[in-house]
């Protein structure tokens, strides 16, 4: 079976909404005027022009913006997981999920950095999930400590990443609008969502949504699930995206897939199935994982695949749970491989471990910080 066309099929939706593609698609020059999704701002009217990039892909992005507007930058901030310098922009890497001293410290560089926007000034701002852990500044009289007792606390709490968001904007000054709050030129909000239905409310905790400034969608689970079905479509006789708003619990989204996959392999020779979202898994014991990685083993557990069906679950920004890898493969060859190591894969499901049976086993999926962020991906493919 395939493990190529799975991996060809997901490198499609990946590369799609690759930060690097995203901006080149939304900001352009054309003699000295800056054009941001068909809106033209004219740079010899505007007094200087700041860009500022926060979240996962914040360096990515940044980086692209400055290959396309080079000096016309006079300054920015850029604060992201990633490692990495820019030419125009200060870029500082910083801590997900939970916050730490270097969120706090790049957190009150960007407000002093976007106070001293004049009216007259312009900005690009570019926002990304993970805002919320890697810039931060907690409300007077909260240090640190309580700070990072209720972050973590939230954080295995299993609460939804909206109920999550509005606990941390309670919490900040620089969540919720208030970063927004301090800023006196004109801009525009350009966002790469990482979660279900796109609502700018919760993405990164909504430092710069208070209805002052326009945010655009620029990236999301559909746009890159759009791009893998055109790519897979005439491979095989039917394609379906059949959700980009997958929000289960693994058991649940374990059943949900399993009952699609019957119902197009008995009426389909070959088909491509594709399901974005991001479903939530409950960590017990001390194993490796992620939700993708869990996901991949229920189903391998469900059988399933078959000599024909393969499939693939995975994160897009390259980091599953507290793993290294980004997903995990199964198909109908994994059991023999399974026999022969007499690995017992309740066991490590049981341990939260997911990610050490796949890795055993080869067919795990790691490719590394990719830089981008759009939820997960679920691709099932059944070849002729
Ligand atoms: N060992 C594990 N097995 C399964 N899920 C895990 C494991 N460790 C962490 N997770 C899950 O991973 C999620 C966080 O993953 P991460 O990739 O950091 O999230 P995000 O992409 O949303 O920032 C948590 O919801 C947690 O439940
Ligand atoms: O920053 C955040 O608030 C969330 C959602 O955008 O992202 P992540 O789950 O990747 O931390």
């Amino acid at each position: 079976m395939s493990r190529k066309l799975l991996e060809k099929t997901y490198f499609k939706a990946l590369n799609k909404v690759k930060a690097k593609n995203i901006v080149k698609d939304n900001v352009s020059l054309e003699d000295n005027i800056l054009i941001i999704n068909n809106e033209k701002i004219d740079l010899n009217k505007i007094d200087n022009l700041y860009v500022f990039s926060v979240g996962k892909a914040g360096f990515s992005m940044a980086k692209q913006c400055e290959k396309i507007l080079g000096n016309k930058i006079k300054d920015g901030v850029a604060i992201s997981t990633s490692r990495g310098k820019l030419k125009y922009i200060k870029h500082y890497t910083s801590s997900h999920p939970v916050v730490s001293k270097k969120s706090i410290k790049v957190g009150e560089k960007l407000l002093k950095k976007v106070k001293q926007l004049k009216k007259n000034d312009y900005f690009i701002f570019f926002l990304s999930g993970g805002a919320s852990a890697v810039i931060e500044k907690p409300i007077d009289g909260l240090n640190l400590e309580d700070f990072t007792k209720i972050s973590k606390a939230l954080l295995v709490s299993g609460i939804d990443i909206k109920a999550l968001n509005s606990v941390r904007k309670s919490i900040s000054q620089i969540k919720g609008g208030k970063l927004a709050n301090e800023i006196k030129a004109n801009g525009k909000v350009l966002v790469l969502s990482d979660v279900i239905g796109d609502d700018i409310n919760t993405i990164g905790s909504a430092p710069m949504n208070n209805g002052k400034f326009e945010h655009k969608i620029i990236g999301n689970n559909e746009i890159a699930l759009k791009a893998s079905k055109k790519y897979i479509e005439s491979k095989v006789d039917k394609t379906k995206i059949l959700t980009t708003t997958l929000d289960k619990n693994s058991i649940d989204a374990t059943k949900y897939i399993k009952q699609k996959i019957k119902k197009y392999d008995e009426k389909y020779d070959s088909f491509c199935l594709l399901i974005g979202g991001e479903t939530t898994t409950n960590p017990k014991g001390n194993g490796k994982g992620g939700r993708n990685q869990e996901l991949a083993l229920r189903l391998l557990l469900e059988k399933v695949v078959n000599k024909k069906i393969s499939l693939l679950c995975a994160g897009s920004d390259g980091i599953d749970g507290n793993s290294d890898a980004n997903g995990a493969f199964v198909d109908n060859d994994i059991y023999k491989k399974i026999d022969e190591l007499k690995i017992d894969a309740k066991k490590y499901l049981e341990n939260s471990d997911s990610n050490s049976f796949f890795k055993s086993l080869g067919y795990d999926f790691t490719i590394g910080i990719t830089g981008t962020n759009v939820m997960d991906f679920i691709i099932v493919i059944k070849e002729r």
